[in-house]
């Protein structure tokens, strides 16, 4: 049903003109470590093949949010991108496991049944270079910076926050990353469920490198788009030089090789 879902709503975005779509993070499966392995798939499996195909009959760019990844017995959260021909251009296993415990308010242990990944996921487009990270990813300042440093000008995140660090950090974050690297950041929910075990606090996001929210979806089931406008971007590079101004004497933030 999820799968008939989103490849309906990516159709119905690239009829609306897009040429980037991405979806939400665990769009093929509830969100909760005891139900990662019974939704987990092998890539390339069901969920993904539906992915390839979508990408390729709408020829864009489809970042497919994420889903449950089994792979010799153990289980990712992890992130495909497909281009317009439908073959696969990067994959992203989440790389900062969300483990928190907010007393009387939250507790999530990614790490009871999943393991992060450990590689970082760019792809090149005709319009710009992109990077992906997994929702709590976002968290991680330094992994924004390496994405710009290796030229990413648009950052997207799936993701899936909740009713306590929702309201408090998720849009917050996402200004963050966007005004710190001068670059666009657009995050993916899924609609929030009040019945679900986990509720997502939805309100997908675009924002700009001026750190403006320029579009920003409900908590219901929506599509939500914004133009990328890499001149603007220019711009601001320009007018806030900040990309030439790093003491890089005295600090660096460098990606090590594994
Ligand atoms: N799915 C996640 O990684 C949730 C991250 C989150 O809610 C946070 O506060 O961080």
């Amino acid at each position: 049903d999820n799968l008939k879902r989103a490849s309906e709503l990516v159709k119905q975005a690239a009829q609306q003109g897009a040429q980037i779509v991405a979806l939400p993070e665990c769009f093929n499966s509830p969100y909760g470590t005891k139900f990662f392995s019974e939704y987990a798939e092998n890539i390339p499996g069901q969920s993904t093949q539906m992915l390839s195909e979508v990408a390729k009959e709408c020829g864009i760019f489809l970042i497919g949010g994420s889903i449950p990844e089994e792979d010799s017995g153990k289980l990712y959260n992890t992130c495909t991108v497909y281009g317009p021909d439908g073959t696969l251009l990067a994959k992203h296993r989440k790389i900062h496991l969300f483990n928190i415990d907010v007393p009387g308010k939250i507790r999530f242990q990614e790490s009871e049944t999943l393991t992060p990944g450990d590689s970082f996921s760019t792809f090149d487009t005709p319009y710009c270079k992109i990077g992906v990270g997994i929702c709590y990813d976002i968290r991680f300042a330094e992994l924004a910076q390496i994405y710009t440093k290796k030229g990413c000008q648009l950052l997207i995140y799936p993701g899936a926050f909740n009713m306590t660090t929702g309201p408090a950090h998720w849009e917050l974050l996402q200004r963050a990353r966007a005004l710190d690297n001068q670059v666009y950041v657009a995050t993916v929910s899924p609609a929030r469920d009040e019945k679900a075990s986990y509720i997502a606090w939805g309100h997908s996001t675009v924002v700009s490198p001026w750190g403006e929210v320029i579009a920003k979806a409900g908590s219901d089931e929506t599509i939500t788009s914004a133009d990328i406008d890499l001149q603007y971007l220019a711009d601001i590079r320009q007018q806030i030089p900040i990309h030439s101004q790093r003491r890089h004497d005295l600090y660096s933030v460098e990606e090590k090789p594994k």
